[in-house]
């Protein structure tokens, strides 16, 4: 495939938004940015990516935007916002998109496109998109990327006529992040792959907010490290109930992998210490209103999104 064939727009250029937006750019793809807070300076400065994979990168100029009206029509949209920002961004998504465009959602979290879905043109492609990444900014348009980068695409809904025409969309987009040297997969269900990520996600993200630590301190910490496993074990309930058997030895496996990293702290704990708002409803409530709807009930699960429910609304008030 051409890269400058295809057009790309990336709504919210964050850590993830940024990375991948760069990659593809790099690569040679026409990437055009959306940015709000960071827009000055990434105008002025471009992008700059400090990755313990690929090395120090940069982009610049940067074809930058902080009004959606001033973009031009792409054919893939990659939403890099968190999922909290989707309802607002719905109308920005419909503006920046060309005729039969394909919508990404680069988030965490389940049910994300199906609270997206009614807010968008029926015409529009939807995919949900999971990222196996570390990143995070730390200053404006200054990525750093610590591990990582595998992104994988499941159709979701849209003007596709069939199963076979979705997973075609899904293995389109994926061939770009593969364009762009990155490891991407076309996924068959993505319902079940988001109940997988939650896997890690419900753990991780939610206990380093509530205890205050990085993945190093969580794991080493016998309480932490057994409420993490228990975490996980209802995470692999609601998934079973929902209809998503998940491998058994699945927990382990991340368990294991997380011993291996290095010290990492979950995007949620930037959102915390930044005083935006958490991911709560995608990476908690929906899935333990899904598992509910299933006759699951995680009361561990329960209890963490409580607590978070608790931190968030404080630390927004501060
Ligand atoms: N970081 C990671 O390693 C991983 C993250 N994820 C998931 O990826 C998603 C994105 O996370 P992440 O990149 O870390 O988040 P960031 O907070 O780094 O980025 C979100 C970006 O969206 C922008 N944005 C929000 N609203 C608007 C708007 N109205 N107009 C323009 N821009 C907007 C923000 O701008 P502003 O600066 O103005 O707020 C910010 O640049 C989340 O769902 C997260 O759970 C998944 C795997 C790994
Ligand atoms: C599992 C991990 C660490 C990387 O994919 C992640 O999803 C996150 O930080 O949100």
């Amino acid at each position: 495939m051409s890269g400058c064939a295809v057009r790309i727009g990336v709504i919210g250029t964050g850590a993830i938004g940024g990375f991948y937006g760069l990659m593809l750019a790099r690569a040679g793809f026409d990437v055009h940015f959306l940015l709000r807070s960071e827009y000055a300076a990434v105008a002025e400065r471009g992008l700059r990516l400090n990755s313990q994979v690929h090395g120090a990168l940069s982009l610049a100029p940067v074809q930058a935007y902080r009004d959606v009206a001033e973009m031009p029509p792409c054919d893939w949209l990659l939403v890099g916002a968190k999922t909290t920002s989707n309802a607002e961004l719905a109308p920005l998504i419909a503006r920046a998109a060309a005729p039969g465009a394909k919508v990404l959602l680069l988030q965490n979290g389940l049910a994300v496109e199906e609270q997206l879905r009614p807010l968008l043109p029926d015409s529009l492609h939807l995919l949900g998109g999971l990222c196996y990444i570390c990143v995070h900014r730390s200053a404006p348009g200054v990525i750093e990327h610590q591990a990582m980068g595998m992104l994988n695409l499941g159709y979701h809904s849209g003007p596709a006529p069939d199963a076979a025409a979705g997973r075609a969309l899904a293995d389109e987009g994926a061939a770009l992040f593969r364009d762009a040297g990155l490891d991407s997969n076309a996924m068959p269900d993505l319902e079940h792959a988001r109940w997988q990520k939650l896997v890690w996600n419900i753990p991780y993200n939610g206990l380093s907010v509530l205890l205050d630590s990085g993945t190093r301190g969580l794991m080493d910490n016998p309480a932490s490290r057994a409420l993490i496993a228990e975490l996980m074990d209802e995470v692999m309930l609601g998934a079973a109930a929902c209809g998503h058997v998940l491998p058994a030895g699945y927990p382990a496996a991340m368990l294991e992998a997380t011993d291996r990293m290095a010290d990492y702290l979950p995007s949620m704990y930037h959102d915390f210490a930044q005083h935006r708002p958490l991911e709560l409803q995608a990476i908690y409530a929906a899935p333990l209103e899904a598992a509910a709807r299933a006759g699951a009930r995680l009361p561990r699960i329960e209890m963490l999104q409580r607590a978070l429910s608790f931190i968030d609304a404080r630390n927004q008030a501060r």
